[in-house]
C-alpha cells in the first residue's frame, strides 16, 4: 500500500526529506508546484521553499536561513506516534545543502524575484541584522500589517484627565487602608494602560492579571463618563469563558456601579467569523468597543492578530494580557512574545511620569525590585511584565524562574533540594505519582457518588499528570492507561471508559457553544440523587451539569499534554519529562507544566532530561520583533 505521506512526484533533496518525514508530501507539493509555475528548478532552492511552507506549520512565521539545519520542528517519529515503540528522528543526519548557496540561490530565485510566467511572487526574503529571513508572502505581509498598525497606533497617547486617574489609581490599589506601596507593577501597568492606545499586561499565572484587568476597566470607565463598550476577547472559548466569570466577580468587587457592558467570546466570534473564512468586521467595518482586552495572548497567532488589528477602531484602547513564556499558539507566530522582545521606538508618555512617577523611581523591597532599563525600555512600547507572584508557592515561583531564565544548574539545585513544593524522581519511580492517581480518583469518585458534584471538580483539581507527547513510552496514552490500571486495582473495580461511570474524569475535545463547553474544558461525571449520571463542569459558583450523551467530543482524561493544560491549575502538577532527544523538551514546556501548580510540582525525569529542556528554547522564527526588515 502506498504511504499518502510520501510524495509520490518528489526526487532528490525534496524525497530524502519527505522520507525522512522532515517534510510532508503536502510540503514538498507546494514547493513543486511553485517551482513549476515559477519556473524554479534548483534543488536546494526548493528545498527552503517547502521548508517556508514547513516551519509555518510549526509555528514559525518564516524560515531562519543561517539557521536552516537548527530548524525548530514538532516532533516527528519512525513510526505512528501513537505507537509505544515509536522513537523521535535525528534530523541532523539529514544532507543539509550548504546555507550560503541557498541563500544564493533564492537571491536570483524567480519565486523571489518573479519571473516571466506572470505576476506569482510566493516568496519574501528579508534582510534583517539577524540574517536573511525567508518568508511566504502572505505571512510577510500579515507581519507587515500587524507592524504598520501597531507602529501607527503608538503615535499617539490618549487624552486623559489626569487628576481624575491620579485619584482613583490611589483608591484603587490600595493595602491595609493606604495606596499600596511603591513600586506596584500592578499600579504601573494600569496607568500604561489608561494612557495608551495598546498596552501589554504580561505577567506569570497569579501575578495579579485579571486583579489589573478589573482596575484598568474602572479606570476607563471613570475617565469616559459614558456607558463603556468592553470586548473580552481570549483564542479558546474555555479562556473566554474564564475571563468573563474572574473580570465580572472583581469589576462587582471594586465598584458593582461600574459602568460597563461587558462581552466575552473567543476571537473568531468577535470579529464575526463567517462560513468561508469571511469575517463580518475587518479594516472597513471596525469592531464597536471602547475598550478590547485580549487574554490568553501567547496563544493567538500572526494571522488572528492581524486580523484583529486591522478590526480595531484607531481609538480603541486595546489591552493585550498573557504569559510571553508560555507555549505558544498552534499556528504560526509568537506575537506576544515578539511583542514584549521588540525594541521600543517610541518616546515614554509624560503622563506616566506625573500619575506614576513614585513606581517608576521607587527603590526595590521584598515583594518587589526596583524598575530596571530594560522595564523602562518596555514601558515605551506600553509593556509592562508583573513579576508578584501572589497565588503559588515561593519554591515553585523560583523554580519557574530559572526554568525560563535558562538556568540548569539552579533547576537542578531547587529539584535536589526538594521540600514541601518540589520532588524530583527517576523515570521509573511511579510510588508517589501512582499514590496520588489513586488518592485523587477515590476523592474524586467518593464525591461524585455522594452526588456532590462541586467537590468532585474540586477534588479533581488535586492532581493532574502532565506529558509533552502524546504517545510514545513518555507520552499521555501510556500514562492514562498505566494511571487506569493503578486505579482499577486499588478500587478492586476495571474501569471501563466506553461506559459512563461515576469519577470519570472528562476532557472536552470540540467547542460546543449551545451548551457552552468548550475545547479544553475538563469535567467529571457525577450520580446524582436519583441515580443518574450527570457530567459537571466548573462554571462559576455552580457546577454546570448536562447529560454525558450531550457532549459532542468527550475523553476519559487520567493524562493530559501540557499543551491542553494551559490557562488550568492544579494542587499538584506531576510532569512527565520525556528523554533528551525529544524535540518537544523545550524551556516553554517545562516553564508551562511547572507553572500549573500551585502547592506542589513532581518533575518525574532525569537530570540530563531537565538539563536538555531549560538549555533549549523555542526559536520561532519571525520578523516582528526585530526593529527593522527589509524585504530584498
Ligand atoms: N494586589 C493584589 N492584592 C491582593 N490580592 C491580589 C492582588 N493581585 C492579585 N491578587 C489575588 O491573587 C490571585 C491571582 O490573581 P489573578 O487571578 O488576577 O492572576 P492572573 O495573573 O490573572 O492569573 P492567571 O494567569 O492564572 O489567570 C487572585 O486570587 C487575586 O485576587
Amino acid at each position: 500500500m502506498t504511504d499518502a505521506r510520501v510524495a509520490q512526484r518528489g526526487k532528490g533533496l525534496l524525497r530524502t526529506f519527505n522520507d525522512a518525514k522532515m517534510l510532508s508530501a503536502a510540503d514538498v507539493h507546494v514547493a513543486l508546484r511553485l517551482g513549476t509555475l515559477a519556473g524554479e528548478h534548483d534543488e536546494p532552492v526548493l528545498l527552503a521553499t517547502a521548508l517556508a511552507v514547513r516551519a509555518v506549520r510549526s509555528g514559525s512565521v518564516c524560515l531562519e536561513l543561517n539557521k536552516i539545519r537548527d530548524f525548530p520542528v514538532e516532533e516527528i517519529w519512525t513510526g505512528d506516534d501513537a505507537d509505544e515503540g515509536a522513537e523521535p528522528i535525528d534530523t541532523a543526519t539529514l544532507p543539509w545543502p550548504d546555507e550560503a548557496a541557498v541563500a544564493a540561490g533564492l537571491r536570483a530565485s524567480p519565486l523571489v524575484l518573479g519571473g516571466p510566467n506572470g505576476p506569482l511572487r510566493p516568496l519574501r526574503l528579508v534582510e534583517s541584522p539577524e540574517g536573511e529571513l525567508l518568508y511566504l508572502d502572505r505571512y510577510f505581509r500579515q507581519e507587515q500589517t500587524v507592524r504598520k498598525l501597531l507602529d501607527e497606533r503608538a503615535q499617539t497617547h490618549p487624552d486623559v484627565d489626569e487628576v481624575r486617574l491620579r485619584e482613583d489609581l490611589d483608591a484603587l490599589f490600595r493595602e491595609n487602608g493606604a495606596p499600596t506601596r511603591a513600586p506596584d507593577r500592578q499600579r504601573l501597568a494600569a496607568a500604561v494602560a489608561a494612557t495608551h492606545c495598546t498596552s501589554v499586561l504580561a505577567g506569570g499565572p497569579g501575578t495579579g492579571k485579571t486583579h489589573t484587568v478589573a482596575r484598568v476597566l474602572a479606570l476607563l470607565a471613570g475617565q469616559s463618563g459614558e456607558r463603556l463598550r468592553v470586548g473580552l476577547a481570549a483564542p479558546t472559548g474555555k479562556a473566554a469563558a474564564r475571563l468573563q466569570e474572574s473580570v465580572a466577580a472583581q469589576t462587582n468587587a471594586i465598584d458593582p456601579e461600574t459602568k460597563t457592558d461587558l462581552a466575552a467570546m473567543t476571537l473568531h466570534r468577535m470579529l464575526g467569523w463567517r462560513p468561508g473564512g469571511k469575517y463580518r468586521y475587518n479594516a472597513g467595518n471596525h469592531l464597536p468597543y471602547d475598550v478590547i482586552v485580549v487574554d490568553e495572548t501567547s496563544m493567538v497567532s500572526l494571522t488572528m492578530m492581524c486580523r484583529l488589528l486591522e478590526a480595531v477602531r484607531p481609538d480603541t484602547r486595546m489591552v493585550l494580557v498573557g504569559d510571553p513564556d508560555q507555549l505558544a499558539s498552534v499556528d504560526a507566530g509568537a506575537v506576544l512574545a515578539d511583542l514584549v522582545a521588540r525594541p521600543a521606538t517610541g518616546a515614554e508618555n509624560p503622563v506616566l511620569a506625573r500619575v506614576v512617577g513614585a513606581d517608576l523611581a521607587a527603590p526595590g523591597n521584598d515583594d518587589e525590585p526596583a524598575l530596571r532599563g530594560e522595564d523602562r525600555d518596555r514601558l515605551r512600547g506600553g509593556v509592562v511584565r508583573l513579576s508578584r507572584g501572589r497565588r503559588f508557592n515561593a519554591t515553585i515561583g523560583r523554580l519557574a524562574d530559572a526554568v525560563r531564565d535558562g538556568l540548569p544548574d539552579e533547576v537542578i539545585a531547587i529539584l535536589r533540594a526538594g521540600g514541601d513544593a518540589v520532588s524530583f524522581v527517576g523515570p521509573d519511580d511511579w510510588d508517589a505519582v501512582r499514590g496520588d492517581v489513586v488518592a485523587t480518583s477515590a476523592a474524586v469518585t467518593a464525591a461524585a457518588l455522594a452526588g456532590n458534584a462541586a467537590a468532585a471538580l474540586k477534588q479533581s483539581e488535586s492532581h493532574r499528570l502532565l506529558c509533552a507527547h502524546r504517545g510514545g513510552q513518555y507520552g499521555v496514552s501510556w500514562w492514562a492507561r498505566r494511571s487506569m490500571e493503578w486505579v482499577s486495582e486499588a478500587s478492586g473495580h476495571a474501569l471501563d471508559p466506553s461506559r459512563w461511570y461515576p469519577g470519570q474524569p472528562l476532557l472536552v475535545t470540540a467547542n460546543d457553544h449551545d451548551t457552552k463547553i468548550y475545547n479544553g474544558d475538563t469535567g467529571v461525571v457525577v450520580r446524582r440523587a436519583d441515580g443518574e449520571l450527570v457530567a459537571a463542569f466548573a462554571r462559576g459558583d455552580e457546577p454546570f451539569l448536562l447529560h454525558p450523551s450531550r457532549l459532542a467530543a468527550v475523553q476519559t482524561v487520567y493524562a493530559m499534554t501540557i499543551h491542553r493544560s494551559q490557562g488550568s491549575q492544579y494542587d499538584t502538577v506531576s510532569v512527565v519529562v520525556p528523554g533528551e532527544e525529544s524535540s518537544l523538551l523545550t524551556r516553554e514546556l517545562l516553564y508551562t507544566a511547572i507553572t500549573r501548580a500551585q502547592n506542589h510540582v513532581r518533575i518525574i525525569g532525569t537530570e540530563e532530561s531537565v538539563r536538555a529542556g531549560v538549555s533549549k528554547q523555542v526559536l520561532r522564527a519571525s520578523g516582528l520583533q526585530l526593529a527593522e526588515v527589509r524585504s530584498v
